[in-house]
């Protein structure tokens, strides 16, 4: 079993995700003292009996928020039987921004609903988006179960209907989990609660500890976006020529066959270098220096890769999840940061736009408009090396920024993974040839 999870959490404002997330450190122990200390004051200033744990998760995000464009932090904690990642993505209005960007890496996505209101619009899309990005794995927490009296008929309502979406949106039964919680009473978050007799299933922690993680961007193949050149040029070094950047995808050891990006050579790993010293190996995340055994022209935005390799092209199919609030109209120019290389680009098409709450698609749209998902083509004015989203979630995304002022305009995740959805009834719950269309969306990929 795998030791760590990355987890996204979604929820619209006011579902108490910031409790719950303040509830799952809290209660793993997984804050340090003085926080919790200042914690507990504010909460007695403000004359609450039990401790305000929001103040936790949000007491920290309003300083993020000042001015960032994305906006998700990652927080750290463990149990003795595994460790998490968990990106925690505020609910306001930028939420499908936040999601995406949360939860492009993430191996389980956390919902959030209050048991009042039960699965809104916002819910659907959310698990939509949760499902385009390729989230293998679906939790539920049905919150404020306090609220409903701690209700069975009406959890049981809830986590129907959510199954329903879910499925139709391509994720196989055992990959969907709903939770009754209270996140402020701390009812099945990590202990288990008297007031829900009738659940038998695992707290969040439990099913968080438990359940089968999907492979993981080590296993992909090495894909390297080349940040600096390093040159020094020193007398002791007068050939020394390395290559700084992080790791997107895969593991490279010294002496292994690599390719350059979008040139097409190739050469082999003579070193790996690091601030702490020479490295015969390299995963994912890690950020190093390259040694290669040829002195080739490389520059900043190439990339180094190894295994079967990407494509390399001047046009690909994309789904975008539109961020801005000026429309995408076909004929847009754009700039496209896919790795470390940004390249002028034209949407030349729109090929689709995809309506999560109907789970149906319109053909050719006039635009798309904010928080809209659709298909496009994308033409690049010089040939940038790309792979398949649902082949890599790393090196298959990019961003979609404005030329004019450099902000975000789109998430985009390369080929055309949105299921082919026209006629489902969301209510039915999905057709067969709707799961089966869709399906790829949801599995871990290499
Ligand atoms: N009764 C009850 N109240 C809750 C529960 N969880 C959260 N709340 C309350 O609901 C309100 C919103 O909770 P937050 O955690 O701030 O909500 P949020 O979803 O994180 O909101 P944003 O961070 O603003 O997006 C607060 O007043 C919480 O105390 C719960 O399980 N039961």
């Amino acid at each position: 079993m795998s030791d760590l999870l990355r987890l996204a959490t979604a929820g619209s404002v006011d579902d108490g995700k910031s409790t719950l997330v303040g509830r799952l450190l809290y209660d793993t122990k997984s804050v340090l003292a003085d926080t919790l200390d200042a914690v507990h004051r504010a909460s007695a200033d403000r004359g609450l009996a039990t401790p305000d744990l929001s103040l936790l998760v949000d007491g920290l995000r309003s300083e993020r928020e000042q001015g960032i464009t994305i906006d998700v932090a990652y927080r750290y904690f463990a149990t003795p039987k595994r460790s998490f990642v968990l990106a925690d993505t505020p609910g306001h209005v930028q939420y499908t921004r936040n999601t995406v960007t949360g939860a492009s890496t993430a191996q389980l996505g956390v919902l959030l609903v209050d048991a009042r209101k039960g699965v809104v619009e916002q819910t659907r899309r959310h698990a939509a988006v949760l499902a385009l990005l390729g989230v293998p794995r679906l939790v539920l927490a049905v919150n404020k179960i306090d609220l409903v009296d701690y209700d069975e008929v009406t959890f049981a309502r809830i986590a129907k209907e959510f199954t329903a979406h879910a499925t139709a949106l391509g994720f196989v039964e055992d990959t969907v989990v709903e939770i009754p919680v209270s996140a402020l009473a701390g009812d099945n978050v990590v202990e288990r609660s008297t007031n829900t007799p009738w659940y038998s299933g695992p707290t969040l922690l439990e099913h968080l500890e438990t359940v089968p993680v999907d492979a993981d961007p080590h296993d992909a193949p090495f894909r390297f976006p080349v940040q600096h050149v390093i040159r020094p040029r020193t007398a002791e070094h007068p050939d020394y020529r390395g290559y700084a950047g992080q790791v997107a995808a895969g593991t490279v050891r010294v002496g292994d066959a690599v390719a350059v990006l979008p040139t097409g050579l190739s050469s082999t790993v003579a070193g790996i270098d690091t601030a702490d010293g020479p490295l015969d190996e390299a995963a994912a995340g890690q950020s190093v220096t390259l040694l290669l055994e040829h002195d080739l022209d490389i520059s900043r935005g190439d990339l180094v890769a190894g295994g079967e390799p990407p494509r390399v092209t001047d046009e690909f199919e994309a789904t975008v999840c539109w961020l801005a609030e000026k429309a995408l109209t076909p004929g847009a120019r754009v700039l496209v940061k896919h790795g470390t290389r940004t390249v002028q680009a034209i949407v030349t098409e729109l090929r689709n736009r995809f309506d999560e709450q109907r789970l149906s698609s319109t053909d050719s749209p006039d635009s798309l408009v904010l928080n809209e998902i659709g298909q496009v083509v994308v033409r690049t004015a010089e040939p940038v090396p790309v792979d398949d989203y649902t082949h890599n979630r790393r090196t298959g995304a990019f961003l979609v920024i404005d030329a004019a002022d450099g902000s975000t305009l789109a998430a985009g995740l390369v080929g055309a993974p949105l299921p082919v959805l026209d006629g489902v009834d969301a209510d039915a719950g999905g057709g067969s040839s709707a799961q089966t269309d869709s399906h790829a969306l949801v599995s871990p990929g290499p």
